[in-house]
């Protein structure tokens, strides 16, 4: 079961790995090809009726698939208004072979004819809102014909996501989905088969950019929209700390904070005036620090534990009773992973070990990355935290879903860019909860930028 959403990351990822959209919209006519030869014999009358966008593209492929038929191609609008290149170009190779094409420009000039089967190509996953004209005609003329109708990916209309219609919407006895079964298709009155477009496996184990999708950033945004970031570390150590703050800032939060003992307070401040760092007593987290941490943590979006804490027996303590009290998202790092096996809480964990941790945790490992995924997946489910454990290929998994992340290189071993990453995750956690994406400026940036903003330079 694939959402729509997922449906174009996959498609992204898929591109990045050298399969590009047109070649999936060649197999995805190819399907459709197919799926008119099961239900209907050479020689039957086919009218093709697609729309402007994608969906009608995968039928106008499909068009060239089928020689043996009588095939009539209707386009809904102007050929001029096709809204994507590779739709374009299926449809000049149409016009260019001969095949028998008409465009429908307005809705009176709409007549399906009484053909032997229909190939509903008109919308897919791209519908918004009630079928406007000439497509609401269209699908008038589809439903009252006695034709057989197939529908391409999901029956114009129709929600791929969730099944529901704005209005009207075709009524087909046939849908051949892409790649894999929508959630909206179940509960609908007509027969779903699944057609395999040749997108890779890869594109959707290992993360690529249509991963990124998700982190598009809303223009309209304000200060604070952009998640709260909290980081609570620092003691024995304080770069840790502060360049996880840093890093959240640089991930797309708007405000990193750093709670941490004031013995240390100033010099982690001092790494950079972007942060606002909070100090508590002493010189290591204790129990006693609790109950503070957890009033300020409550106004956050997200909490960082564990960059630059130590394991000291009063931190470990500290970091329990945090845990077992705190009901909004932590990412875990470092020596702080060592308590999320015992520790019993309402809150989401995000858990950022090495292989060395996950061991410390009680988690298996292999040098095996597939293998390694596995078990990943089952110590997730086991722990009910999500885990990402970073290695050459780090392995990212909630106890269901696996991704799998395979870039980077081998100078990424060097100190500190684990506080990195539990940073950054801790940002993008905290902006999944506002749901909006910031776009990693911080103040210090225009600093430097005024001088040329003030020269009236170009950006
Ligand atoms: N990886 C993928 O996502 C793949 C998608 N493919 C196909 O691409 C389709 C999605 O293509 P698109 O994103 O171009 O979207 P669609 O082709 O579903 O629809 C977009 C077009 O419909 C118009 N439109 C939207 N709502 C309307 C309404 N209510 N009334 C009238 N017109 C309306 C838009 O203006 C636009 O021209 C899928 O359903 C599938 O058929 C396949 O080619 C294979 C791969
Ligand atoms: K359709």
């Amino acid at each position: 079961m694939i959402t729509s959403r997922r449906m174009a990351a996959v498609d992204l990822n898929a591109e990045a790995l050298g399969v590009p959209r047109k070649q999936l919209m060649e197999s995805s006519g190819n399907a459709v090809a197919r799926a008119c030869r099961d239900l209907a014999d050479p020689g039957a009358s086919v009218a093709v009726v697609a729309g402007r966008g994608n969906n009608g593209g995968d039928a106008l492929a499909a068009a060239r698939f089928l020689k043996a038929y009588d095939v009539t191609v209707h386009l809904l609008g102007r050929p001029e208004t096709i809204s994507t290149d590779i739709a374009r170009e299926n449809w000049d190779a149409l016009v260019a072979g001969e095949a028998d094409h008409r465009t429908v420009t307005d809705s009176a000039g709409f007549d399906l004819g009484d053909p032997d089967l229909v190939v509903d190509a008109m919308l897919g996953t791209g519908v918004t809102g009630a079928l406007r004209e000439p497509e609401a005609t269209a699908a008038r003329a589809i439903n009252d014909s006695s034709a057989t109708v197939l529908a391409v990916d999901v029956p114009s209309g129709v929600d791929a996501d969730t099944g529901d219609a704005a209005g009207l919407a075709v009524d087909a006895d046939r849908v051949v989905t892409f790649h894999d079964d929508k959630p909206g298709l179940g509960d609908l009155d007509c027969e779903v088969v699944v057609a395999d477009i040749g997108i890779p496996e890869a594109a959707e184990l290992f993360t690529g950019p249509g991963d990124l999708l998700a982190l598009d950033r809303d223009a309209q945004s304000h200060k604070g929209d952009h998640g709260d970031v909290l980081v609570v570390g620092g003691g024995p150590y304080t770069g840790a700390p502060a360049l996880a703050a840093q890093s959240a800032l640089r991930a797309g939060a708007d405000l990193a904070r750093v709670a941490c003992p004031e013995a240390v307070a100033r010099e982690v401040q001092g790494y950079s005036e972007n942060l606002i760092v909070r100090g508590f007593s002493g010189d290591r987290l204790a129990p006693e620090h609790v109950p503070d941490l957890l009033d300020f943590a409550a106004d956050r979006d997200a909490v960082v534990f564990g960059p630059g804490l130590g394991d000291a027996d009063e931190s470990l303590a500290a970091v329990r009773e945090f845990l077992a009290a705190y009901d909004g998202t932590a990412v875990v790092d470092a020596d702080a992973l060592q308590v999320v096996p015992d520790v019993d809480t309402e809150a989401t964990l995000i858990c950022t070990p090495h292989q060395g941790e996950l061991r410390k945790m009680g988690g298996e490992t292999d040098s095996d990355w597939e293998v390694r995924s596995d078990l990943v997946r089952e110590f997730a489910a086991d722990l009910g935290h999500t885990l990402l454990v970073k290695g050459a290929y780090d392995v990212v998994s909630d106890g269901d879903a696996v991704r799998v992340n395979r870039t980077g290189n081998p100078g990424m071993t060097v100190g500190g860019t684990g506080d990195v990453l539990a940073g950054a995750t801790g940002a993008l956690a905290a902006l999944l909860a506002a749901e909006a994406f910031g776009g990693g400026l911080v103040a210090t940036d225009l600093l430097e930028r005024l001088p040329a903003a003030l020269r009236g330079d170009e950006a």
